[in-house]
């Protein structure tokens, strides 16, 4: 299923980036600047995501780097949309490992100055940039791994929530949720349907009704995240947790494809991304189609 997701996404993605590359003024694959590093190891860094791939396992390691708190500007989500699609195409990837630069701070969520006195032009195209990371990281075809060193509140939260796995660490000073309640605003119903598959239905009701922020430990009691460990363990755990998923046989298991052979599932779209640039209503209408998302990993 995460294939399909994956699949969707491309599609309505990647002419999207391309012209982003090409005409954006907000960066882009410009700005990212590609290196080799010893031990078949390779990076490439614009100017708030850092990307270091180790060919030699197939792990990637995104690391965001956007101070002061990693905010999901637009700026920020388009350079991570396309740091994603790029190693979705490298077919040596097999996993992403999702972290923070920051001290402290995984993400801070969507960033407030995108939300307040723009143009209905502006808040369409970001918010289809917030769908865009969503549906990217949800839809990955790669394993991917949230190491979140720091507090994680909203659409930073969100972001741990689309990956497959999330180690934390265990500060009992960072806390991470949806806390949109208490910001006075609805979390839309894929954030909502996000949680509710991590933490269950009661969990997740009473989370979204209250805007709660868990901290490390309650996160861990609530299945909000899966492991915590020390703070300079979690870049570390996060490596040996991927060597041990990236061993289960994929669905390549009887192919010689070590991703998804296109050949063998149904693309048909489930997903679609909308035109929001026009409506306020529509904002949270992303049109997400539940027995689709069953499958992941
Ligand atoms: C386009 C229109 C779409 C409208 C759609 C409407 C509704 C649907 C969407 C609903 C979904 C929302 C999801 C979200 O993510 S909303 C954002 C929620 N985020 C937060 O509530 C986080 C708020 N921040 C914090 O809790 C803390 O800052 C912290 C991350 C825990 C870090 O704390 P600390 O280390 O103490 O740092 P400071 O608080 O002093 O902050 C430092 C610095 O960073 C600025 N900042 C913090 N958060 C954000 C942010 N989300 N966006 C932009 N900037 C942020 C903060 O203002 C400080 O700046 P200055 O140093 O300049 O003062």
């Amino acid at each position: 299923m995460a294939t399909l997701l994956k699949h969707s996404a491309k599609y309505a993605l990647s002419g999207r980036l391309a012209r982003l590359c090409v005409h954006s003024r907000h960066g882009g694959l410009q700005c990212l600047q590609p290196c080799l590093l010893p031990h078949q190891r390779s990076a490439s860094t614009g100017s708030k995501i850092l990307v270091e791939m180790d060919n030699s396992t197939g792990i990637a390691v995104l690391t965001m780097k956007s101070p002061p708190v990693n905010s999901l500007s637009l700026d920020f989500l388009t350079e991570f949309s396309i740091s994603l699609e790029k190693l979705e195409l490298d077919r040596g990837c097999r996993g992403v490992i999702l972290t923070s630069a920051l001290p402290k701070i995984f993400s801070a969520g969507l960033d407030i100055m995108e939300m307040c006195g723009k143009s209905p032009e502006h808040c369409g195209e970001f918010w289809k940039a917030v769908q865009e990371m969503w549906l990217r990281l949800y839809g990955s075809s790669m394993i991917t791994i949230a190491a979140i060193n720091g507090s994680s509140p909203a659409g930073g939260c969100l972001m741990a929530l689309a990956c497959d796995y999330r180690i934390m660490a265990e500060n009992p000073k960072y806390s991470i949720g949806l806390n949109e309640t208490q910001l006075g605003i609805v979390a839309p119903f894929w954030f909502k349907d996000t949680l509710v598959n991590t933490v269950g239905n009661r969990v997740a009701e009473l989370s979204l009704q209250l805007g709660l922020l868990y901290s490390a430990p309650d996160a861990l009691r609530t299945g909000l995240v899966d492991l915590l460990v020390p703070e300079d363990k979690v870049l570390s755990t996060a490596s040996q947790t991927m060597t041990q998923w990236l061993a289960i046989p994929g669905e390549n298991a009887i192919g010689s494809n070590p991703r998804v052979s296109s050949s063998k599932v149904d693309l048909t779209p489930k997903v679609h991304m909308v035109d929001l640039s026009h409506s306020s209503e529509s904002m949270c209408s992303l049109n997400w189609i539940p027995w689709t998302c069953s499958n992941r990993a």
